[in-house]
């Protein structure tokens, strides 16, 4: 690793003087700082996020969730950086079971800890992405406690989803359902199949989101888009989902010879765009906009210096700066 004094001098014969000892001072704390942003990330991925309200006991639910069982969330982490999830029941429209739900939080768990990552696609088995709660689970635990208690889990399990460390994206084709719905919503992108539908169908079962789906939603549509989804239901199609702005792109048609290989093919295409380059710059960049998109303006700016200090005078920097000084 480059001494601090040969990276400053690399940077002041590009860029002009900085005093000596501002230099300094930033670098050492930013240098400080960066196992503070570790820290905090895993302390806030591993404790629940709102174990705070009604007594969340993890243990209790665990049980409860481990006795709907039924399908599985497979996880396949490739050479590439790109992880594919996938949700995995298809005779019940990828419902999400009791046991799927504990499956997904120890595929999260398992990405938090993916060193190599950059990039995470999430679909649905058999070309329909998940149609919601596995309605006979819903029907068993539909007393208020029981209910809050998997409501609770879930939303936990979603929000260290959207806080991992990799750019993801939310590939749907054929359904996204109620919780399905919610599920797109807890990554940084969406892409859709051509006749996909994503639908909000809470209100149709008496009920609103709470896998913090309403707070994403808000946040990527705005409050008014928001709120027709939900007190309408709509049904999303493609061209709506660009137009709001859920959708951030509409996949090829597989039976057109435009689209190149499978939809999950083009999904990676897609994000292989956006995950070039080496794994610590990736998950940097994911790490400076979600604290600039969940922090406070002063904390955020805090902690992407923080981050900044990770990879500045890093081996990608130098190597840039090397590659840049060749072109004189
Ligand atoms: C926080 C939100 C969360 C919650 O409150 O816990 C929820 O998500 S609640 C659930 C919200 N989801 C739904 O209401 C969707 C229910 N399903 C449907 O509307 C339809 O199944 C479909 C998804 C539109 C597909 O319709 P179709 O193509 O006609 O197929 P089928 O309806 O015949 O379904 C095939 C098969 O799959 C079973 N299925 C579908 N969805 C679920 C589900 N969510 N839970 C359990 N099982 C589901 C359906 O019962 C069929 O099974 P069989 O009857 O055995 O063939």
């Amino acid at each position: 690793m480059t001494s601090f004094l040969d990276h400053l001098s690399i940077y002041s014969r590009n860029s002009g003087r900085m005093r000596l000892c501002a230099v300094m001072r930033t670098f050492l704390k930013s240098r400080s700082r960066c196992g503070a942003w570790d820290r905090l990330l895993q302390k806030q991925s591993r404790a629940s996020i709102c174990s705070h309200v009604h007594s969340f006991n993890e243990a209790n639910i665990r049980e409860k969730l481990q006795a709907f069982p039924g399908g599985s969330i497979d996880l396949l982490k490739q050479d590439s950086g790109i992880a594919v999830l996938t949700i995995n029941n298809p005779s019940r429209m990828n419902a999400l079971s009791g046991s799927m739900m504990l499956d997904l939080e120890e595929k999260v768990t398992q990405l938090e800890n993916w060193t190599d990552g950059k990039g995470l696609i999430v679909c649905g088995a058999a070309e329909t992405f998940c149609s919601g709660s596995d309605l006979s689970a819903v029907r068993a635990i539909s007393n208020t406690q029981d209910g809050m208690m998997m409501c609770m889990f879930m939303q936990n399990t979603l929000t260290r989803l959207l806080r991992l460390p990799l750019i993801s994206v939310a590939l749907v084709e054929g359904k996204a359902l109620g919780g399905g719905a919610e599920f797109i919503t807890a990554c940084d992108f969406r892409l859709m199949a051509p006749d996909s539908v994503i639908q909000f169908v809470h209100k149709h079962m008496g009920l609103v989101p709470g896998w913090g789906g309403a707070a994403r939603l808000v946040r990527i549509v705005g409050a008014q888009k928001a709120l027709q989804l939900l007190a309408g239901a709509l049904k999303v199609n493609p061209t709506l989902g660009l137009q709001i702005g859920l959708v951030d792109e509409v996949l090829k048609d597989l039976h057109t010879d435009m689209a190149v290989g499978t939809t999950l093919k083009q999904a990676e295409q897609w994000l292989s765009n956006y995950v070039k380059g080496p794994v610590p710059v990736i998950q940097a960049v994911k790490k400076v906009v979600l604290s600039g998109r969940e922090l406070p303006l002063s904390e955020a700016l805090r902690t992407e210096m923080s981050v900044f200090g990770t990879v500045w005078g890093g081996p990608a920097n130098l190597q840039a700066l090397a590659n840049k000084s060749k072109h004189k």
